[in-house]
This record gives C-alpha cells, sequence and structure tokens, in this order.
C-alpha cells in the first residue's frame, strides 16, 4: 500500500465504529491484577501486533477477547464471528483435516468452505490427511483454515509462528497477510518479534503494568523490507518502549546486525532462560 493509501486507510479506520472496544479490564490471579484498568480499541480491517515482556498479560488479554477466561472486570464488546490460532495447531488428531477445519461449523455448504478455506493455504492435497501425518507449517496453515473458515471480524494470533522454523516462519507470515489483505478481519498478532510486527502490523501496542503502555503507527508501505529507513527507525523506537538495549542486542548477537528478535524473555531473546541465543533466520 502506497503512503497516501496507508493515510487514507489510516483516516477511515478512525473514523469506524471499532470492532472491539474492552475498557477497565482488570485481571487478578491472586498475585497483583494482570490487567490493571486496560482498555484497548481495534478497529474492523486493522492489524495490530501486541508486544511487551514476559508475563506481562499479553495471552490474559487475548484469552480474554477469545472468551476464554471468565468475563473479567470491566466492559468488553467483540464481534460474535471470531477466531484465534494458538502457538500449537491444536487439531483433534483422530479427526482427519478437513473435518477440523469444519468442526463446530453448523452450515450446509461447510465441506465445500472447508476445502476453500484448505486450499486458500496451500492445503488442498492434506484435505483427508490426519493431523499428526503434517508438518509444524502444515499443521499451523490447518489452524489457520480452521480460523477462516468461520469468517472472522476478529482473528486473534497468539504467537502463532513461535514454533516453527524461520523459513517457515517467514512463509507463515507471508500468508497470513495474503489473508488478511484477501478477508480483512480485524487481528491481533501477539509476537516477541519486533520486525514481525513491523512487517505485518500497521499498529503496535505495547504492554506493561497490565495497562497499554504504548501504542504506535506503522505508517509504512508494503511489502516492508528489513533495510528501509523506516523500519530501522520504527524497530529503534519499539525496542526502546520495550526498554531493549539496541547495542547490547547487537554485541550479544553479532551475527544478527538487524537485532530481529527482541529480548523480553528472561534469559533471552524469545528463549527459556538459560538457553543460548540462536538467529531466527
Ligand atoms: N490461569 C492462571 N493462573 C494463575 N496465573 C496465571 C494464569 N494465567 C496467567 N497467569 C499469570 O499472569 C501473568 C501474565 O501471564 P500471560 O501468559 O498473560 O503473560 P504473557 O505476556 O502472555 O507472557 P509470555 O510472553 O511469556 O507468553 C503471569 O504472571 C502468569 O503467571
Amino acid at each position: 500500500m502506497s503512503h497516501t493509501l496507508s493515510r487514507i486507510a489510516a483516516s477511515q479506520s478512525t473514523i469506524d465504529k471499532p470492532v472491539v472496544s474492552v475498557r477497565g479490564l482488570v485481571r487478578n490471579f491472586g498475585n497483583g491484577n494482570v490487567l490493571d484498568g486496560l482498555s484497548l480499541d481495534l478497529q474492523p480491517g486493522s492489524f495490530t501486533a501486541l508486544l511487551g515482556r514476559s508475563g506481562c498479560g499479553k495471552s490474559t488479554l487475548l484469552r480474554t477477547l477469545a472468551k476464554l477466561d471468565p468475563a473479567p472486570e470491566g466492559t468488553v464488546q467483540l464481534p460474535e464471528e471470531r477466531a484465534v490460532v494458538f502457538q500449537e495447531p491444536r487439531l483433534v488428531p483422530w479427526m482427519r483435516v478437513l473435518r477440523n477445519v469444519t468442526l463446530g461449523l453448523r452450515r450446509p455448504d461447510a465441506e465445500a468452505r472447508g476445502l476453500a478455506a484448505l486450499a486458500e493455504v496451500g492445503l488442498s492435497h492434506r484435505a483427508r490427511a490426519w493431523p499428526l501425518t503434517l508438518s509444524g507449517g502444515e499443521a499451523q496453515r490447518a489452524a489457520l483454515a480452521r480460523a477462516l473458515v468461520r469468517e472472522p471480524r476478529l482473528l486473534l494470533l497468539d504467537e502463532p509462528f513461535a514454533a516453527l522454523d524461520a523459513l517457515t516462519r517467514m512463509r507463515m507470515q507471508g500468508l497470513v497477510e495474503t489473508l488478511w489483505r484477501a478477508h480483512a478481519p480485524a487481528v491481533l498478532l501477539v509476537t516477541h518479534d519486533v520486525d514481525e510486527a513491523l512487517l505485518l502490523a500497521d499498529r503496535a501496542v505495547v504492554m506493561a503494568d497490565g495497562k497499554i503502555a504504548a501504542d504506535i503507527p506503522i505508517p509504512l508501505a508494503r511489502p516492508r523490507r528489513h533495510g528501509d529507513p523506516g523500519f530501522i527507525a520504527l524497530r529503534s523506537r519499539l525496542l526502546a518502549e520495550l526498554g531493549v538495549d539496541e547495542e547490547h542486542l547487537a554485541a550479544r548477537e553479532p551475527q544478527r546486525t538487524e537485532s530481529r528478535a527482541i529480548g523480553v524473555k528472561p534469559g533471552g531473546y524469545g528463549l527459556p532462560a538459560g538457553a543460548a541465543a540462536a538467529p531466527s533466520l
């Protein structure tokens, strides 16, 4: 999208009624408020990345928006048509792929829709396969097809690429962007990867202290490139918002001169404590 078109889309979206509107969310698991008066609006068709330090409450917010958690304190307005994709594909192993995709879909054309969704994610040839015979990337594409077939107005993605190898992750990012452009749901993507946020989203929100601490528009033309000056400037800004020292990151991972992932998990950049940092590409 050109800068002009991005601006038109951005100004258009500000006058639309939000598809998601939450106000004053409070959630407590017995050890302080994880959500502490959080408010957030999402515009129809927008793509928002949700970032923040490990344990700051991103998944809790996402589960709340998916209505997978009990209703929290505060007000939540959501569309009926919602779908979630998690880090793990969560396919039912004793149902074939197509059946997984159409599960719970009560429409006479469910099978045709399921097949169309599988075609969109490039998985037509695996429609009759058992989930356990799929590769990690194929299983995640099946999970995307299962989300897509519901024609969601809100698509919630909780680190959907985190468990995939680097090449598959790049392909999946491209696929998600294509599907978003074709179907225009509002997308909320939880990610630990600043570059992923900048490649895909038109807005980044950063959570801290149970609230949205920063709300940063990403008015970059698409397709986006890591080396573009606007991309680099926004990366620095986002890393600063996340409290990540870019120089420290570059020194620690010299092979990753573009500091692709963010240091928000304890002990490593998106890695468990004690694990050695590894390049994501
Ligand atoms: N069901 C639960 N019971 C008790 N504590 C919980 C529960 N779910 C989340 N928490 C706690 O709430 C906090 C926020 O967790 P959440 O998973 O939302 O964080 P996150 O930002 O998604 O983390 P990460 O980036 O590491 O995935 C954490 O301290 C977590 O231990």
